[in-house]
């Protein structure tokens, strides 16, 4: 990937209160790339080093970029420490040593806590700086978020990302971009490390909206899915060959071919959280709920993912949702 080999020439820093991109040439190492004279901000702080993050965070510091970062639990911080990045105790004292602050928190409740708490990142912004969210909230929270930020005299960008582990750790990722515009530009050298295609949506909920549109779609496949491996299975066919026929016609998908065959063996290596999964198919249902829209379908995977969760299936990956199917299937047959 010849974009991602981007080496970043060290600048002096910003000051605190200058977002303003130079127009600077950037080395490559690579002979062919795209040439730009985008520089991204100088100093980035990255908030959340989960499954995501991580590999976030890693292509960032692999750029060249000079990153500072926090996790709730500090230890998954230190792979990243080792190799460069520098570490503070709060989102606070991140916020305010970096021009630009990413967040990649696990669901509403953490990522309003981070930004917006005691020591939380809005602390330590001002005029001059950049709030961008990509945890996958719903749009109500990021507009509190926004508002609390905003407050504080910076910028806010929600940016959801659509793509997982893999892509993350490709810098393939999908931004669903939404807020303030200006700080859309300015990051945008930052989100085409991470990535591979970014979309400005408009106002603050837009991003969120696409985000969940998007999961709640994934997540009733992965129901659905589901279902035709377990009964190809039970009416005597191979749940391989039909992983195989399913990836060569019209609803061939890169999910099912990825995890279809390790569902077969019920091995859910975790990319993506089951536990998530639900989160955003509960808060895609919240979404259909304020314009009244139908959506009995994601309704019902919904209903198989909380099932999957009291199975103590939530930190397995999504695609073990199967699991719910196979234990109705016992009950049933055990009536
Ligand atoms: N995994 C995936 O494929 C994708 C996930 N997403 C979304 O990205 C976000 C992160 O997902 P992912 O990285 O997979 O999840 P993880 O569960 O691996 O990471 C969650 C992160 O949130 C932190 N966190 C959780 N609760 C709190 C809290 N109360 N206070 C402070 N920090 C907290 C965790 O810290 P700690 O380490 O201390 O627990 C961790 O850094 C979610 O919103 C998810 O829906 C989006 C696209 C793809
Ligand atoms: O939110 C998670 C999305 C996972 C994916 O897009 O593969």
């Amino acid at each position: 990937m010849l974009k991602k080999s981007f080496v970043f020439q060290r600048l002096p820093m910003f000051s605190s209160h200058s977002l303003k991109r130079f127009s600077v040439p950037i080395s490559y190492a690579s002979p062919g790339a795209q040439v730009t004279t985008e520089q991204p901000p100088s100093r980035v702080g990255f908030l959340g080093i989960g499954i995501m993050g991580s590999p976030m965070a890693h292509n960032l510091l692999k750029a060249g970029i000079d990153l500072t970062v926090w996790n709730r639990t500090k230890t998954k911080c230190d792979p990243l420490i080792t190799l460069g990045a520098k570490y503070k105790a709060s989102p606070e004292e991140v916020a305010a040593s970096c021009d630009i602050t990413f967040a990649m928190l696990a669901d509403p409740q953490s990522a309003v806590d981070v930004a917006c708490g005691k020591h939380g990142a809005a602390n330590g912004l001002g005029p001059g700086k950049g709030y961008v969210d990509v945890s996958t909230v719903d749009g109500d929270t990021s507009k509190l978020i926004s508002g609390r930020i905003k407050s504080s005299g910076a910028s806010f960008l929600e940016a959801p990302v659509s793509g997982s582990k893999k892509p993350a750790e490709d810098g393939q990722l999908i931004f669903l971009t939404a807020g303030d515009r200006n700080l859309y530009e300015t990051v945008g050298p930052l989100l085409d490390i991470m990535g591979k295609s970014k979309f400005y949506l408009g106002d603050v909920g837009q991003g969120a909206a696409m985000k969940l549109v998007v999961n709640m779609i994934m997540g009733s496949m992965m129901a659905s899915f589901s279902e035709g491996l377990l009964l190809s299975e039970k009416v005597g066919l191979d749940p391989n060959v039909l992983v195989k026929v399913v990836s060569q016609g019209a609803i061939s998908a890169p999910m099912y071919s990825t995890k279809g065959p390790s569902m077969i063996q019920s091995n859910y290596p975790t990319a993506f959280p089951l536990k998530h999964q639900q989160k955003d198919l509960r808060l895609a249902l919240g979404l259909a709920e304020s314009v009244s829209q139908p959506i009995p379908i994601a309704a019902a995977a919904n209903e198989l993912y909380k099932v999957a969760k009291s199975q103590g299936l939530s930190d397995h990956d999504f695609s073990a949702v199967i699991e719910a199917l196979k234990s109705k299937f016992q009950h049933s047959e055990n009536q």
